[in-house]
């Protein structure tokens, strides 16, 4: 659980490195299907982007519950099961993560 007084660095590396490396799995996945991922399980008929987006629609639900408890190490927890969730959805798409970084940097 990261300390709100060292938040900008903590998020500083997860932008930089982990959610990159995580969306390079999620897209090795997509190409391989290896028969024991859950990842690879959601790019087949067996799960499919319905069963995405009923997780982003239950994690979202959970995550803002965990919000009202303030309950920040459940916040976190499913705020990173709606980020990878979110991730599958954008390969699904042919989108990643340069996408959402163009639209915030567009914001500025
Ligand atoms: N970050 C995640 C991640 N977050 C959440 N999940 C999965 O998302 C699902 C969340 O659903 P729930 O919490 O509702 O649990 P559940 O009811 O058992 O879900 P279902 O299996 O029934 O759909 C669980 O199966 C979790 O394991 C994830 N599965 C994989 N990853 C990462 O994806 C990468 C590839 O993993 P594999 O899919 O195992 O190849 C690895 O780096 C993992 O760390």
């Amino acid at each position: 659980m990261s300390d709100p007084e060292t938040a900008d660095e903590s998020e500083a590396e997860l932008d930089a490195d982990t959610i990159d490396a995580l969306f390079e799995t999620i897209e090795q996945r997509k190409r391989d299907l290896p028969e024991d991922s859950y990842t690879a399980s959601l790019f087949t008929h067996e799960k499919g982007e319905n069963a995405v987006l009923e997780k982003l629609g239950e994690e979202s639900t959970e995550l803002i519950l965990a919000a009202k408890d303030d309950d920040r190490e459940e916040l976190a927890a499913e705020s990173a099961d709606f980020l990878y969730h979110l991730l599958v959805l954008l390969s699904m798409k042919e989108m990643g993560p340069n996408d959402l970084r163009e639209e915030l940097e567009a914001r500025f």
